[in-house]
């Protein structure tokens, strides 16, 4: 199955700035991007990357750069790639960092095997996975993106499995969903974590994340977290 990626290239992940500086931001963005990659193709997936510009460095997939908005880019990927081979194509968000090969599979194969469109909702009500085989439905992303591609499906006569995962309900939006991905992640974005200091602090009911020089999690205790 053909598995498109979206990406923002431009000041991704801004929710992130009260933790991450702007040129930290991308990189941290491009280490989630590399590690769902890395899971679409483990899945069995073949990942192509939906850019808004350009991406300077090898990502091991082909990489179609589209400037318009999230919503219409996908749509038009999605038509397009129906009106060459009317087979299934999935849509994995880029920021899904402790995505598994097999919470993906998942995804693909129940609408491989049995539904017309498989949606993994996001933690808020987004749309964090989704796959179609079916010509008419379309996503529309942002707000409670969720509750409207089960609209949108209903409305074209689309059959829905939703997919109940841990793993692929996780996107990396906020600071707190940064525990997250130290907790379970073991990829690019874990690493690039540990590596720019950030360890998790459980020093104050839920566990969070604090950053210091070092990633010395005795030192991380004594901070707040964000
Ligand atoms: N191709 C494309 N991808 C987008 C666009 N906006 C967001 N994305 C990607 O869609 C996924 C979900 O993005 P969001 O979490 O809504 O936005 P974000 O830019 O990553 O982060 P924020 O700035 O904090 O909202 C991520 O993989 C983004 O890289 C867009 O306009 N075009
Ligand atoms: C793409 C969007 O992501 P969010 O802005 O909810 O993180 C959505 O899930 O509809």
């Amino acid at each position: 199955m053909e598995v498109l990626v979206p990406f923002s290239t431009e000041c991704p992940k801004s929710r992130l700035s009260a933790v991450l500086e702007p040129g930290e931001r991308a990189a941290f963005a491009r280490a989630m991007l590399s590690d769902v990659l890395a899971a679409v193709d483990a899945a069995g997936g073949d990942p192509r990357v939906l850019a808004t510009a350009s991406v300077d460095a090898a990502l091991g997939c082909p990489v179609e750069v589209d400037d318009r908005p999230l919503t219409t880019a996908v749509n038009a990927a999605l038509s397009d790639r129906r009106a060459v081979d009317d087979g299934s194509v999935g849509v994995v968000m880029a920021d899904l960092a402790i995505a598994t090969p097999s919470a993906l599979r998942g995804l693909f194969d129940a609408v491989e095997q049995s539904a017309d469109v498989s949606i993994a909702p996001g933690r808020g009500g987004g749309t964090n996975a989704l796959a179609v085989d079916h010509a008419e439905f379309r996503v529309d992303y942002h707000g409670s993106s969720y509750r409207d591609h089960r609209r949108i499906a209903d409305e074209v006569g689309a059959t829905v499995s939703v997919i109940d995962s841990h793993r692929l309900a996780t996107d990396v939006d906020e600071p707190p969903d940064l525990a997250e991905v130290l907790i379970h992640g073991n990829g690019a974005a874990a690493a690039w974590l540990r590596d720019a200091g950030f360890g998790l602090d459980d020093s104050d009911g839920r566990v969070g994340v604090a950053r210091v020089a070092n990633g010395d999690d005795a030192a991380i205790r004594d901070r707040d977290p964000f």
